[in-house]
């Protein structure tokens, strides 16, 4: 069984109860307990006001728990030092709270500075982190907040939350503020981050999108930060758990399934024989001498017009390479060798077996691979205590 990075032990946290506005009141988070393994990213998603942010800013106490307990890699949060705790724990929020009179540089050494690094490794490490979340540190280091991008300032704070490499990141709608495009280019530079320095990410999002993209796991809370369904996201997408799930998921379900499903063994229409026989000849005619220079063209890999698919390809890929060829069928290759064939009947074949529930047992749906400060608030624990 994976080891807990964090640990929700029935927790809860009553805001009304505690403020004296008491009886009837849902508790913003009732009895959760969840468990976030070591070096993944998981994703908590839901409807506004289900709980989502408070159980987040449980973890580095922002919030104190009404009861429960909270445990961070064994040790139970809500007995330690909540600054020394806020340094050991990375935070990113929506807007990102840099500093606005302190440089980029000065901005993603303020833990580092905290922590009393001298000058020469805390400006290697600047450099390093800048460099890791893409912005040339020639270019940035020296300049302040407001000269920066919406999507540069997210960067920025991602690279300060790192700074110090801190086992568990806490990051709550850290994309929210960017436009659509630069989001996507964000979760994906996330994601490389997090894979390269393997920090545990808990991540709050209102986006289902989001959730499946970025999440190895993700919880679908309802309110009271209710956990109505706890899993990969190719399972969440393709077989809700319940009516709350299925509503979060609902429209473009099956968009989200032709991105996060991968064309299986299983899928194929046929399979070579054990010599591995070569392909038969595709409606474009792959890997024909090319009629003008009489040498073998390069197969297209995926995509309209390709002319063959890698086993593992995302469904989606597959089905556009059958776009202007709907009679078609395309070989199949693993490791370069040919091993069978589909059709874009074997497409729909495998969303079937996505979201096939017959089966009793556990689900066997299989995982893309691969697949990561509020000054107010003083989440770096910047103030004196
Ligand atoms: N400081 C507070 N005092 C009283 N009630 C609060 C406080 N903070 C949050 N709440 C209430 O607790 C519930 C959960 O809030 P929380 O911010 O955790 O939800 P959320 O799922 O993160 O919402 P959103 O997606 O809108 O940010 C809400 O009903 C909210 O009104």
């Amino acid at each position: 069984m994976a080891a807990s990075a964090i640990r929700f032990e029935h927790v809860s946290k009553d805001y009304a109860a505690e403020q004296g506005r008491g009886a009837g009141e849902q508790a913003a988070v009732h009895d959760l307990t969840l468990d976030v393994h070591e070096h993944e990213v998981l994703v908590l998603v839901g409807p506004s006001g289900c709980g989502k942010s408070t159980t987040l800013r449980m973890a580095n106490r922002l919030v104190e728990p009404t009861s429960g307990r909270i445990l961070l890699q064994g040790e139970d949060v809500t007995t330690s030092d909540p600054v020394a705790l806020r340094r050991r724990i990375g935070y990113v929020i929506q807007n990102v709270g840099l500093f606005p009179h302190r440089t980029v540089a000065q901005n993603v050494a303020t833990v580092p500075r905290l922590l009393g690094w001298d000058r020469r490794r805390t400006s290697a490490r600047v450099d390093e982190l800048l460099d890791l979340v893409g912005l040339d540190p020639a270019r940035y280091a020296r300049r302040f907040p407001h000269e920066l991008s919406g999507g540069e300032r997210q960067r920025v704070g991602v690279a300060r939350a790192l700074a110090t490499d801190p086992p568990v990141l806490l990051m709550d709608e850290p994309f929210g503020a960017v436009d659509p495009v630069g989001r996507r280019r964000l979760q994906t530079e996330f994601a490389r981050i997090q894979r390269a320095v393997g920090t545990t990410v808990m991540l709050v999002t209102h986006d289902i999108d989001e959730a499946v993209r970025m999440g190895d796991r993700v919880a679908v809370l309802s309110t009271g930060a209710h956990v109505e369904q706890l899993a990969p996201p190719l399972e969440v997408v393709a077989r809700p758990a319940s009516p709350a799930v299925a509503d979060l998921v609902g429209r473009g379900r099956m968009a989200r399934l032709l991105a996060l499903g991968r064309l299986e063994r299983d899928d194929l229409a046929e399979v070579a024989s054990d010599d591995g026989a070569t392909p038969p000849p595709t409606s474009t005619g792959a890997g024909a001498p090319d009629a003008v220079t009489g040498a073998a063209s390069s197969p297209v890999t995926l995509g309209a017009g390709a002319e063959q698919v890698p086993l593992g390809s995302e469904l989606g890929d597959v089905l556009a390479s059958f776009v202007g060829r709907p009679d078609g069928r395309l070989p199949v290759t693993e490791h370069g060798r040919t091993i069978g064939w589909v059709t874009p009947t074997s497409v729909l074949d495998a969303l079937r077996r996505l979201t096939d529930v017959a089966d009793d047992g556990p689900s066997t749906v299989t995982q893309p691979p691969g697949r990561a400060p509020d000054a107010e608030q003083d989440p770096v624990g910047t103030l004196p205590t």
